[in-house]
């Protein structure tokens, strides 16, 4: 049967949650079947999800797994399945991935390579399947073949030497290292791989993705169907549902990322013929002998029409010149609507200082709710969160933003009256619900109580830090009060430039569940902000945008801590965000020593910043960043967006304890005294 019609299929799953997990995986096989799909691809590690982590050790997740997979097994009638879930065969687990046809299991194939870099941990669990073993595995009292197989799926009986089309795997990280397992398919005469996957998101990534299923295809003269997982599954990565179907080099169609369904069809029709013949061109040598890798399976292909060439859909907002600015909005926002409603919560509550921080925060909220509604209409997001009791008369958005998100201003004498105004223009233009309280009888209460007991009093000339930090940490309280009265989530505002530097009072604005701006830079974060009140993302032919976000985006970023007077800035307290998102990026991500960090940015910022002052703040980055890995460490959850993430529970580990760069920041100054250091000793006359 030249014609086939296959389908990827995205999946929103949760670590352990078998009801909902199997039921979006027949869900996603009905509408399969519905669209006459004979062939559908699901992501890695469905069944139990993903993120299991140490659990997958338990041998009960193996019990549970199995369970569901006979159930989805049942819901396959007329039609090939590849569902991903972990198998325990010889006091060893796998990340395998079982291929049905016709409500019978084929088998199992397993992936060769893990992915254990960054924010991957596959190798604490899984064993690698060693290419070319195909062992025998038991499922409730059958034989499957498993291990490095290929399927050959042929009408009528099963045959010794069949020419049925011929479908493998790779599982996600297969596919993205150059020894890669499609090599070995494509000396079998593979027609088809499928590339089930758990590939985070990060910014741009989708374009990489597309390269390597399109290349994939041509190179190997196959038809390549990837499919990613969807939404926020266990926390901290996101997953934007990219999937995608491409043959002999082209892509035929491409999914909708970052969508509020439960699962989501991306459907092809695919020319075996077409593929085949590219590989009689370039004269592939099949593999004949050793056959213990071919796996006979019967299916029958059902007769189709050819189709119109297929044009991939790619999205408006995919195209558009903000593609950062829409894939940071899409991402964060569906990663707070499932942490939400994973987590049972009510909603979100922020205080709201009227910064960029704390607006971002707000801003994304409000932003959620637009673009749910915009992806499954008000009745099905109503629907989503029907345990809020609270939103289930709302009839606009901003019914929902006043039920869903609760902002509280808590001024001192410190405070302007730019921020008041910013907070409340804000608030009110997404319609959530605004409190304001002032703090500041609060902070001389504690103020007084301890003068008493030390017998002093408390100045700004011999007390900076603390008495900066009484007032961040009295607002913790009360913003947790609040939380708690409504089940709501509190929203803990910082971002990654004040995480590398440990700006930030821990217990006092680090207080909260989640935070959702810790891995984006100020520097880009003030950017973004411009962007949604001005332009915003792009949904159906409309701009979603936030004009409330007017008043925030003409204020320089100030912690308002210190008396008015003193005018204090971000920037002044620690360095312009630009030159410390450069430098974040030359000593953390590429790990550059502080000499070395120093010449880059030298070369950079020579002529805008004086030699000595790019010194002073290369030195207070490095001090500050090794004092304050232990406030890294105690972060609320944040999400992973990029390769400059800091979060040592899923990227960036670091000593909480270490020598804090001493000998080499030694170093950079005799470098800069024209004295350099070398092997801890003075080289004289350089
Ligand atoms: N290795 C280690 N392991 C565990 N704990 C450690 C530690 N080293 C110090 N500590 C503890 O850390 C304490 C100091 O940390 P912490 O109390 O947080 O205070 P600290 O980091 O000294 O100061 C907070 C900084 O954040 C700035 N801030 C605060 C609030 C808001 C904003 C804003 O951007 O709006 C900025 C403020 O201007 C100040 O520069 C020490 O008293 C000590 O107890
Ligand atoms: N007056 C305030 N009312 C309510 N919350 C406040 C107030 N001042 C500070 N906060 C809380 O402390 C957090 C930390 O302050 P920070 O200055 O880092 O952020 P921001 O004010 O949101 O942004 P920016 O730094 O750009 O001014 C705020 O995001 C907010 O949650
Ligand atoms: N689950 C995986 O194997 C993921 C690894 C792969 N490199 C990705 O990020 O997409």
């Amino acid at each position: 049967m030249p014609l086939i019609k296959v389908a990827s299929g995205t999946v929103n799953q949760t670590p352990m949650a078998w009801e909902s997990n199997t039921r979006n995986i027949i869900g996603a096989i009905r509408e399969a079947r519905k669209q006459q799909v004979s062939l559908l691809c699901l992501p890695e590690l469905c069944i139990t999800g993903y993120n299991c982590d140490d659990y997958f050790f338990a041998p009960d997740l193996m019990v549970q797994a199995e369970k569901c997979l006979l159930e989805i097994v049942q819901e396959t009638s007329g039609m090939i399945v590849a569902v991903g879930l972990p198998l325990r065969h010889n006091n060893s687990i796998y990340n395998a991935a079982c291929l049905i046809s016709n409500k019978q299991i084929a088998g199992f194939y397993c992936k060769q390579n893990l992915a254990n870099n960054g924010i991957h941990y596959e190798a604490r669990w899984f064993r690698p399947w060693q290419p070319g073993h195909v062992e025998s595995i038991e499922i409730n009292q059958m034989f499957y073949p498993i291990g490095d197989v290929i399927f050959d799926l042929s009408t009528g009986p099963i045959q010794g030497g069949s020419n049925g089309v011929k479908v493998a795997f790779e599982i996600c990280e297969d596919g993205w290292v150059s020894n890669r397992p499609a090599r070995r398919h494509y000396e079998r005469g593979v027609d088809i791989i499928l590339n089930p996957s758990a590939s985070h998101f990060a910014f741009n990534k989708f374009v990489t993705r597309e390269k390597l299923v399109v290349d994939a295809s041509r190179t190997f003269s196959c038809s390549y169907i990837y499919t990613n997982l969807l939404g926020n599954e266990a926390g901290r990565a996101i997953y934007d549902g990219d999937a995608m179907i491409a043959s002999n080099g082209e892509l035929l169609a491409s999914s909708q990322r970052f969508s509020y369904e439960d699962f989501l069809i991306t459907t092809a029709v695919i020319d075996t013929d077409y593929t085949r013949l590219s590989q009689v061109q370039s004269k592939i040598t099949v593999a004949i002998k050793d056959k213990t890798w071919r796996v006979p399976a019967r299916y029958d292909f059902p007769e189709i029409e050819p189709v119109l060439p297929q044009v991939p859909d790619i999205e408006p907002f995919e195209k558009g010149g903000a593609l950062k600015e829409e894939e940071f909005a899409r991402a964060v926002c569906l990663a707070l609507f499932d942490y939400l409603r994973k987590s049972r919560s009510n909603g979100f509550t922020i205080s709201l200082s009227g910064g960029a921080d704390s607006c971002a925060c707000t801003a994304l909220c409000g932003l959620m709710i637009r673009l749910a509604d915009e992806s499954i209409g008000m009745d099905r997001l109503k629907e989503k969160l029907s345990y809020i009791k609270e939103i289930q008369s709302a009839e606009t958005e901003e019914d929902l933003a006043k039920a869903l998100i609760h902002n509280i201003y808590q001024g001192t004498e410190n405070s302007s009256t730019d921020t008041l105004e910013s907070a409340q223009t804000l608030a009110e233009s997404i319609g959530s619900t605004f409190y304001n309280i002032n703090i500041n009888g609060l902070v001389e209460t504690y103020k007084s109580l301890i003068e008493g007991q030390i017998g002093r009093e408390l100045t700004w000339e011999q007390d900076d830090i603390a008495l900066q930090n009484i007032q961040a940490r009295v607002r913790a309280p009360g913003v947790w009060l609040l939380t708690n009265l409504s089940n709501h989530l509190l929203l803990s505002t910082s971002n990654r430039s004040e995480a590398a530097v440990g700006y930030a009072t821990m217990d006092g604005d680090t207080a909260g569940s989640i935070s959702p701006l810790a891995g984006i830079d100020k520097f880009y974060l003030r950017q973004w902000l411009r962007w949604l009140e001005t332009a915003g993302c792009e949904v159906k032919g409309k701009h979603i945008k936030i004009e409330g976000l007017k008043k925030v985006n003409s204020l320089q970023p100030t912690a308002e801590l210190r008396p008015l007077a003193q005018t204090q800035t971000d920037e002044v307290d620690l360095m312009p965000y630009e030159f410390l998102n450069d430098l974040e990026r030359l000593s953390i991500r590429d790990k550059k020593s502080p000499l070395e960090s120093y010449r880059n940015l030298h070369v950079r910022y020579k002529g805008l910043y004086a030699d000595e002052q790019i010194l002073a703040w290369t030195e207070r980055f490095f001090k500050l960043w090794s004092r304050n890995q232990w406030k890294r460490e105690r972060y609320a959850p944040s999400f992973h967006l990029d390769d400059l993430n800091l979060d040592p529970r899923s990227w960036c580990r670091f000593p909480i304890l270490s020598g804090g760069f001493e000998r080499e920041l030694e170093e950079l100054r005799a470098y800069f005294e024209g004295n350099p250091v070398q092997n801890g000793r003075k080289r004289i006359g350089f």
